[in-house]
């Protein structure tokens, strides 16, 4: 009798797992006959998509934006990706690029968004600028942060961003002509990490690796960013930072601090989450993208002396011995400018961006229904032969002047209301410490090693950019 009553509730299971398998098999069919008039590569599997093409191309330490660059020559600028029940249109049409970031009616995809709302089952960067999909939650945070981010405020952030290079500067005075090889990525990363903490945070947390261990340091934990202060500046009057700033800080005990807005007083719990999140994401968004941006930039000197002689020329012309570089001078390095862009051309240091498309559109006369993402890749558009002829080559010259501007396929930045907060504030930085370090030394790449590029989220070369420092001669 138990036995007949246990193979019943088998059955029954077994059926009921079947009948949801089937449902999800047919939805999954469906979903494949809504988008499969769009060209795309040939799954690998009914069920998995594309998805072991991605696992294949991941272990094989191949970049995977090289494939998508592949599929975007060989299918055409609107192609098709699948996994599981999910499709992704990748799109590298002008047009469609500027009526879709352009608008503000495109919202981020929520599913690839919350990816990076946790890490390893915690917060991570939850719902702070990049990661809000929702447009009151991000418009509410941008309105608080854009004043930060205006003219006269970044016109004052020179002195730190002088200050901060110095401290690289000094680094490379001990090591130059000591025919020491020297990762340049750490040293950026550095400079970057310096000038975010300072900024953020009033004081430098970065210091030179020193013995006593006395320093104040970043550690990372899986729940947060801490900023962990070994030796705290005491002679900071905080009160006096805060009246000046026109911030209140909440210190959650004597070693972390954090800043917020008069505006963004914290009530609630998840006033105080969303500052979190916001400290996290200036952390990630506002570092690293700018350090690897300049190590690429240090590489592709590096490999291109007629490029390096013509922007050390320039730099020398407007800077000569002088120390502290001034706002007023930054505008004039116009060559350094197109290096950087053309940097950010080949290596754009954050790929792409994704928005949820949720009405039918036409894009290169091909209908795409609504209720799927899509994916705008800098790395594909910038590298496509009809956008940028002889892509691969780097040629700061696309970006003089009088060249034609690229329409709508350049865009390290992304483009339109959820456009780079950080891109003026970073390209400052950036033009500070390659001009200082073009004013000061002479750098050589260390032959033999990999100018590959390594995808850790965001691009930075694979091999750290190992350099030989001189003094200028
Ligand atoms: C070379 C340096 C940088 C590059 C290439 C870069 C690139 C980007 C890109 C592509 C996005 C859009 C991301 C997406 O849609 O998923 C973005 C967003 C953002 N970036 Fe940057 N970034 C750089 C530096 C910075 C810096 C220095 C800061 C801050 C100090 C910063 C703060 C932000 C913020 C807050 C957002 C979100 C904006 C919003 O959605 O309203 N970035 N950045």
């Amino acid at each position: 009798m138990i036995l007949e009553w246990v193979s019943y509730i088998v059955f029954y299971l077994l059926a009921a797992v079947f009948s949801v398998f089937l449902a999800y098999c047919l939805y999954v069919h469906h979903v494949h006959q809504k988008y499969d008039h769009i060209p795309g590569p040939p799954r690998d599997s009914f069920l998995l998509g594309h998805v072991p093409t991605f696992a294949r191309a991941m272990k094989s330490d191949s970049l995977i934006h090289d494939l998508f660059v592949q599929w975007g020559e060989e299918y055409g600028p609107v192609f098709r990706m699948n996994s599981f029940h999910q499709t992704m249109i990748a799109v590298h049409c002008p047009e469609a690029t500027k009526t879709i970031l352009m608008s503000p009616k495109y919202l981020k995809d929520p599913f690839v968004y919350k990816r990076l709302f946790n890490l390893f089952g915690k917060r991570f960067m939850g719902n702070g600028l990049v990661t809000a999909a929702d447009h009151d939650v991000w418009y509410r945070q941008r309105r608080i942060m854009d004043p930060a981010f205006s003219s006269t405020y970044l016109r004052g952030l020179m002195g730190t961003f002088n200050e901060m290079s110095e401290r690289l500067m000094d680094h490379l005075e001990e090591i130059a002509n000591t025919k020491t090889p020297t990762i340049m990525h750490d040293l950026v990363n550095c400079v970057t990490l310096d000038v975010i903490c300072k900024v953020s945070l009033f004081f430098p947390l970065i210091q030179k690796e020193d013995s006593n261990n006395t320093t104040a340091r970043i550690k990372v934990t899986p729940t947060y960013f801490l900023c962990i202060n070994k030796s705290p500046q005491t002679s900071i009057n905080w009160s006096n930072v805060t009246k000046k700033s026109g911030m209140s800080y909440i210190s959650f005990d004597s070693k972390f601090l954090f800043f917020a807005s008069e505006e963004e007083k914290v009530n609630s719990a998840k006033d105080h989450e969303q500052m979190l999140d916001n400290f996290v994401t200036f952390f990630i968004a506002g570092q690293e993208t700018t350090a690897n941006q300049l190590s690429f930039a240090i590489m592709e000197l590096g490999r291109h002396p007629e490029i390096y002689k013509r922007a050390k020329a320039e730099v020398d012309e407007i800077l000569g011995t002088k120390r502290d570089i001034s706002y007023e001078d930054l505008g004039k390095f116009t060559y350094l400018s197109q290096v950087l862009k053309e940097t950010l051309r080949l290596y754009p240091t954050a790929p792409g961006t994704n928005r949820w498309l949720h009405e039918d559109m036409v894009i290169n006369g091909l209908k795409i229904p609504g209720g799927c993402s899509v994916a705008f890749s800098a790395y594909v558009s910038q590298r496509m032969e009809k956008n940028f002829k002889d892509p691969l080559k780097f040629d700061p010259e696309r970006f003089d002047v009088n060249a034609p501007k690229p329409y709508y396929c350049y865009y390290p930045f992304a483009l339109g209301p959820r456009t780079c907060l950080g891109q003026v504030f970073s390209q400052m930085e950036a033009k500070v410490v390659l001009a200082k370090l073009l004013q000061r030394f002479e750098f050589s790449l260390v032959p033999g090693q990999s100018f590959d590029i390594k995808d850790t989220g965001t691009l930075r070369p694979k091999s750290g950019m190992i350099c030989y420092i001189k003094h200028c001669s």
